[in-house]
């Protein structure tokens, strides 16, 4: 069987296509977001109140996320890695798969976190801190076809230090691009994350790009990949940060892990 035909053939589990229909994951007709209550004049309008009578975004649920993003560090060699003193966050994943946009989308603060379409924008680990609660850290992409050997090498050698030696590490977000699937660099990363105990989160990207059963498909792909990974943290979540669709489950999922760690 090609590779397509044995996608075609993925049967998603109940949980999984329902969570794709309730969070109208994929890419839909704009017909299909109003009638579901959304006003689609908003940007991100899926990250808000369906039927919401305001016409103005309403706030983010969970507190944490409601705080000013504050860029406190930048790191481009573990010795400059700030000291540890919140929970965190790292949000990892190929260049270009959306990692800085998902940072915005979460809080809802474009600017602070940079995007590009050029991959390999964001080259060094940055920091941020909501509020003295969280910290959320942006990892520079890897498997980026453009930079020189060297330069990609010494990216991935900041990144597998960081993962395997950061003590406030609470969770890593190991973020898939929903259309391409996992490369084998993402499975690197995972042997990394494996190996040093570090819990670590699917978040299937950009899933705007694709019809809702293929998203649905991807995410069942994956799970079963990874049936036998003791650090995954399940469910796999899945998001768009362009329709705002799945945001607020993950920040109900993050949330958790501020009020719950104390470092
Ligand atoms: N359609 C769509 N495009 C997206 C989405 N998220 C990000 N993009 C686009 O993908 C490109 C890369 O986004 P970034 O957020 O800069 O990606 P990154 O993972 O931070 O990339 P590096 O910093 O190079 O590692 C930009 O052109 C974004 O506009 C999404 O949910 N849907
Ligand atoms: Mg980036």
């Amino acid at each position: 069987m090609s590779k397509n035909a044995q996608f075609r053939a993925i049967k998603p589990s109940p949980s999984i296509l329902s969570f794709v229909e309730d969070n109208l994951l994929g890419r839909r007709r704009l017909i299909e977001l109003q009638r579901a209550g959304y006003n689609t004049q908003l940007p991100a309008s899926l990250d808000n109140i369906p039927f919401s009578t305001s016409s103005v975004r309403e706030k983010i649920e969970e507190n944490v996320f409601r705080s000013k993003l504050e860029f406190f560090a930048s790191a481009k060699v573990s010795t400059s890695f700030p000291h540890p003193q919140l929970p965190e966050i790292a949000f990892a994943g190929r260049s270009n798969v959306g990692k800085s946009s998902l940072l915005n989308a979460l809080t809802r603060q474009w600017g602070v976190v940079w995007t590009s379409d050029k991959p390999g924008f964001t080259q060094t680990i940055n920091f941020f801190k909501l509020a003295e609660k969280l910290s959320l850290v942006d990892l520079p992409g890897y498997g980026f076809a453009y930079a020189k050997e060297e330069v990609k090498d010494a990216w991935e050698e900041l990144v597998k230090e960081y993962v395997s030696t950061r003590s406030s590490l609470r969770r890593v977000c190991l973020l898939i691009d929903t259309k391409w699937g996992m490369k084998p660099r993402d499975h690197e990363l995972i042997e990394l994350m494996e190996r040093s105990r570090k819990p670590y989160q699917i978040v299937l990207t950009k899933t705007d790009t694709i019809s809702s059963i293929d998203v649905a498909r991807r995410a069942m792909q994956i799970q079963e990949n990874l049936k036998l990974s003791k650090s995954l943290v399940e469910p796999v979540m899945m998001v768009s940060s362009k329709s705002g669709a799945g945001i607020r489950s993950l920040r109900t999922v993050l949330a958790s892990i501020a009020r719950f760690t104390k470092l």
